[in-house]
């Protein structure tokens, strides 16, 4: 068996990158950004307040000489002496060194007086305060939402991403059947596919979830046949070592390499992981909680790679455990725990079944092999759900 690391260098040297398109800036929180976004303009374009009051020139009293709200600039120039009524976002005007607040001010008419105890800021942004003409936004990263307000204000209506890596997900088992169907009193209803299904989307991927494959190989065969166009073929079950777990070799038959089979983790003992052709092909383990966890550690980190994103594991925190934990094993145990303001804690169930533990918990501790019993207030690393 290999370890949890190696299994990753494995499956990243199988991710291909996937081409890159175009996309409405609406369209675009969440897709990876595969070319710079650059700035058509400066931001702000202008001189601007900052503030409702008077921009001014020299020292007061001022003469009123005119107005500047936003979009409505004021024609011209102010000498020392002048005032212009201002608004928030307006064009201060050339030769206004300051704005200042109404409340600071006293009107007198026409005239305009700094009445007592003003303040001393200036209330302008500068040109180009935010960011200038040719500023970027650099590929790749995942656009935030505040990325597609900075594009959108850097005048770039399209942008360009990283086309969504395409997953087939074929779910394997005589005893699934689908959410709402009516299982025989002997069958299970198929949940894994649904997980991972949201998970990738989540990652960005366009996900089409395969007819369940019989436990035949017609079945699965005939369901892989379905799976041409996708630049990565996830299976789930029928991975381990059982009569009726054929996915290996029915994968082996239609051309799959095997990078790797069995990895010293747990749950997701069984993974296994090669090249089909043009695609890269997790085999999961059929345990609901081991699927859902090496998707969290295997096809999300891949899904991130095809897109442009670093190869790189997942982000692991480190937290103080607040309940004690026992010794590990010699397989990497990714534990299903809740992290709160008293620290860490694992569930008392670890069972790869338990889909209720899992959807209780907001973190995985990271075990490593042979870790000792741990007490509380020692520090574990942690995987953020
Ligand atoms: N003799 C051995 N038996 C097992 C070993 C082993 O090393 N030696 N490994 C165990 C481990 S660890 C795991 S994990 C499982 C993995 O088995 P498979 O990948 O072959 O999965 P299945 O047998 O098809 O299913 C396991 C379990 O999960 C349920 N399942 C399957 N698919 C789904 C789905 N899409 N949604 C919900 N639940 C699903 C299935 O009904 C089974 O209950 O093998 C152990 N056995
Ligand atoms: O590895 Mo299995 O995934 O322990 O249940």
């Amino acid at each position: 068996m290999i370890s949890v690391d190696e299994a990753l260098a494995h499956v990243f040297a199988l991710v291909t990158r996937v081409d890159s398109e175009e996309v409405p800036l609406r369209n675009a929180a969440g897709r990876v950004l595969a070319a710079d976004v650059v700035a058509l303009r400066n931001q702000p374009p202008f001189r601007a307040s900052v503030m409702d009051g008077y921009a001014v020139a020299g020292d007061g009293p001022w003469r009123v000489v005119g107005q500047a709200a936003a979009g409505h600039a004021f024609a011209g120039s102010v000498a020392d002496g002048d005032a212009v009524r201002i608004f928030t976002g307006g064009v201060v005007p050339e030769g206004a060194d300051r704005v200042v607040i109404q409340e600071d001010v006293v009107v007198t008419g026409e005239r305009i007086s700094l009445g007592a105890g003003p303040d001393s800021e200036r209330y302008i942004r500068e040109i180009g305060a935010d960011f200038k003409v040719g500023d970027r936004l650099a590929a790749p990263r995942r656009l935030t939402p505040a990325d597609v307000a900075l594009a959108a204000s850097m005048n770039v209506p399209r942008v360009t991403v990283a086309r969504r890596p395409r997953l087939a997900i074929i779910a394997t088992g005589d005893e699934l059947v689908m959410p709402g169907e009516d299982p025989r009193p002997d069958q299970i209803i198929a949940s894994n596919s649904f997980g991972l299904a949201a998970m990738a989307e989540a990652e960005g991927a366009e996900v089409r979830l395969l007819p369940v494959a019989r436990d035949t190989r017609a079945s699965l065969t005939t369901v892989f046949g379905l799976a041409r166009d996708a630049d990565l073929v996830v299976t789930i079950g029928g991975a381990s070592v059982g009569d009726h777990d054929l996915v290996g070799e029915v994968a082996a038959d239609l051309g799959m390499e095997r990078a790797f089979y069995k990895i010293a983790m747990r749950p997701g003992k069984p993974l296994m992981a090669g090249r089909m052709g043009q695609a890269a092909m997790v085999g999961l383990p059929g345990n609901p909680v081991s699927a859902m966890v090496c998707g969290h550690l295997f096809l999300r980190p891949m899904l991130r790679a095809m897109q442009g994103l670093p190869a790189e594991r997942l982000r692991e925190g480190e937290a103080i455990l607040s309940a004690p934990l026992g010794p590990n094993g010699p397989r990497q145990h990714y534990m299903r725990a809740c992290r709160d303001d008293d620290g860490i804690r694992a569930a008392e169930r670890q069972d790869s079944s338990l889909l209720t533990v899992l959807a209780g918990a907001n973190v995985l501790i990271v075990r490593p092999p042979h870790d000792p019993a741990r007490h509380v207030g020692e520090q574990v690393r942690y995987i953020n759900l």
